[in-house]
């Protein structure tokens, strides 16, 4: 029989999406960090991108706070701006579906696995999605590491909305600096339509390099169950000051 448009559409994405799921376990496992281009294709891509800069200048970014409480000025560690989204917002359908994709994927990653474990993590929950601007003339990031004290968050997921970005001439990339890779280091350039997965614990210490044109990336950190649970825990003891995760 005849596959319907609709039913070849379908079967198209699901081989798409087998294909994925197994770059991501396999780089997530062997690397730690896995790299995706065309992630949603150029149309949703470009849709994204066009929600973002309206949001962005409607004014719902604010300065990125860092955790550090030490007295340098904010502007020295990181001069992004950023806004919470779980989709639902106005202007956001676009972004929902990036979301729910993501979620797929590694939902199915896990499922590929067949130990219902991604490098040995239950992933159990995530974060709202994170969107983030560098507003150009040199913002950035200093090096860092997402989670650096078991707050929960296990993989970092982060997709790139900037067309014609070229970090020779504008910076603002992404370098990562992988444990136990020597002095190795990962550049990624943020371009559209790009989506980027790693560990979020010191395995990947990385930096936005500084940008000198606005740069927009959204991020999602998916949750290990256990050390999600042992974080709340510790978190309602009030043992120790975690930084707010904003899930
Ligand atoms: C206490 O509330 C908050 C609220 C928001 C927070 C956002 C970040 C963050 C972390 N990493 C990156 C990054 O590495 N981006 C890489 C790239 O864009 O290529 C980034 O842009 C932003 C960290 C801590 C936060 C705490
Ligand atoms: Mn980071």
């Amino acid at each position: 029989r005849e596959l319907s448009c609709k039913e070849q559409l379908q079967s198209i994405s699901m081989e798409w999406m087998s294909q994925i799921c197994q770059y991501v376990v396999r780089d997530l496992e062997k690397y730690g960090i896995c790299v995706v281009d065309n992630f949603m294709g150029k149309e949703r891509a470009e849709a994204i991108h066009r929600s973002v800069v309206s949001m962005y200048h409607s004014g719902v970014f604010v300065e990125g706070e860092t955790v550090s409480s030490s007295l340098e000025t904010t502007k020295n560690v990181r001069s992004d701006k950023i806004t919470w989204v779980d989709g639902s917002e106005s202007n956001c359908a676009n972004i929902a579906v990036l979301i729910s994709t993501i979620d797929t994927i590694i939902m199915n990653a896990i499922r590929m696995k067949g130990n219902g474990q991604l490098g040995q993590r239950t992933i159990g929950g995530r974060t709202k999605a994170m969107i983030a601007c560098y507003p150009g003339s040199g913002s950035h990031y200093v090096k860092h590491v997402d989670n650096p004290n078991r707050d929960g968050r296990c993989i970092t997921t982060t997709y790139y909305v900037n067309k014609d970005w070229d970090a020779k001439t504008v910076g603002g990339l992404l370098r990562i600096f992988p444990q136990g890779w020597a002095n190795q280091v990962v550049d990624i350039e943020p371009i559209l339509d790009r989506m980027v997965f790693f560990w979020s614990d010191r395995r990947n210490p990385h930096e936005v390099q500084p940008a000198f044109r606005t740069r927009y990336a959204i991020t999602v950190w998916y949750f290990d169950a256990k050390e999600r649970e042992e974080a709340r825990i510790r978190h309602r003891e009030g043992a120790v000051k975690e930084p707010k995760s904003n899930e």
